[in-house]
């Protein structure tokens, strides 16, 4: 019986199990199984990758956005649309083989804008170039979920795959930390009444993973599965944008139904081929992204306030070394804030503390050979 077989028997008896206070430690260990499976079908016995081409795409610019979506919605076009790129289009599925980067420039900000092969059901398990697509885009900023405006039944199916490989969409990571001990068990603390799972199931998910003896902090409501994803500690959180293309040929009908489909996210109807929204569409990514202007002070001199960094919000110091110079995060003493972020004005502080808006940054690294 093979992987894929067991995965789907989990399942089915998870949706068939009524969800209870009786019901919910056994339904918190079947999810922890279906999970340690899921991982397995995507490296199988363990080789850490597919048997397929790597798609890894170096990042660059200001942050990384990559279309998701069914074969011949319009990606490619997009992207030619968008970016200095050259995707080849077709009207035939799988026209695009392979990730392509190009670059967009809007408001300042430098978005590198990634083409991907089309995914289709069931590309978790690697159909078509599935598990390559997938596993490209899991570092990016930004994912566009993108159907054409006939097919909103294709988004709950491009976001089921996504989730299959353990990645989160529109979702904050939950905050829970796990210290393993040797021994004592498990002590569960939790900061505020858990409403959906009890302390119970808390102990017998983590038993699952063979955690027998920790302290577990809870600072969340967390359920079972955004426990499952802070004990597998692999997940990627990124938000989405949806993007209706083809608009061109719609009727109202169709664009009321998709409407009402995604009226509650991000999302952005438009025509690449005819070139309707673009500027909307630009727009979007850049709000969706979100940016922030970091300000810089060389040592001991006043901050250049004419010419700001544009970084992703909630950057850390350290996402800003990396931006600067390769040696900085290795030579890095410490960094000053002044502005929205800082407890005080020149506030010292370390490679994770996150960035405000309109903040003053001064980073102090070791001179080489100190
Ligand atoms: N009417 C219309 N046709 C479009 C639009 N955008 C793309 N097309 C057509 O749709 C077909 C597929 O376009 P592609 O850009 O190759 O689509 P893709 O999503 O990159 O396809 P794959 O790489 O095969 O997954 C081509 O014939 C395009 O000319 C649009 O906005 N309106
Ligand atoms: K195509
Ligand atoms: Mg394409």
């Amino acid at each position: 019986m093979g992987v894929q077989e067991d995965i789907r028997k989990l399942e089915d008896e998870i949706k068939n199990t009524q969800y209870n206070k009786a019901t919910q430690k056994h339904i918190g260990k079947l999810k922890s199984k279906l999970a340690k499976l899921r991982e397995e079908s995507q490296n199988p016995s363990g080789s850490g990758g597919s048997a397929g081409p790597s798609y890894a795409i170096r990042k660059t610019g200001d942050a990384t956005v990559a279309f998701v979506g069914f074969p011949s919605v319009g990606k490619s076009t997009l992207l030619n649309k968008l970016t200095n790129a050259n995707s080849e289009v077709g009207a035939y599925a799988f026209t695009t083989l392979t990730i392509i980067p190009g670059l967009m420039e809007h408001k300042g900000a430098k978005i590198q804008v990634l083409d991907a092969p089309g995914i289709i059901s069931g590309a978790s398990f690697g159909r078509g170039r599935g598990s390559e697509v997938l596993a490209a885009v899991r570092n990016v900023d930004l994912i566009m979920v993108i159907v054409d405006v006939f097919s909103p039944e294709h988004i709950p199916v491009i976001e089921r795959e996504l989730s299959n490989v353990g990645i989160r969409l529109d979702q904050i990571p939950p905050e829970v930390k796990i210290a393993k001990r040797d021994r004592g068990g498990v002590a569960v603390n939790t900061t505020l009444p858990l409403s959906k799972i009890d302390e119970d199931t808390v102990v017998a998910i983590l038993g699952e993973y063979k955690i027998h003896n920790a302290d577990i902090v809870i600072r969340d409501d967390v359920d079972a599965d955004q426990l499952i994803d802070s004990v597998m500690g692999n997940r990627s959180y990124i938000p989405t944008l949806v993007i209706i293309n083809k608009i061109d040929l719609a009727d109202q009908e169709s664009l009321d139904i998709m409407e009402s489909e995604v009226h509650e996210r991000p999302h952005v109807f438009v025509s690449g081929h005819k070139e309707i929204n673009l500027e909307e569409l630009k727009d979007k990514i850049f709000d969706t992204l979100g940016f922030i202007k970091l300000y810089l002070k060389p040592q001991g001199k006043k901050a250049d306030m004419t010419d700001p960094l544009i970084i992703l919000k909630n950057s850390k110091v350290k996402d800003v070394c990396n931006k600067l110079h390769r040696d900085f995060v290795k030579n890095f003493r410490y960094a000053q804030v002044w502005g929205p972020s800082a407890k005080h004005p020149g506030q010292r502080v370390g490679l994770d503390h996150v960035l405000g808006d309109g903040d003053i940054l001064s980073i102090v690294v070791k001179k080489s050979g100190q």
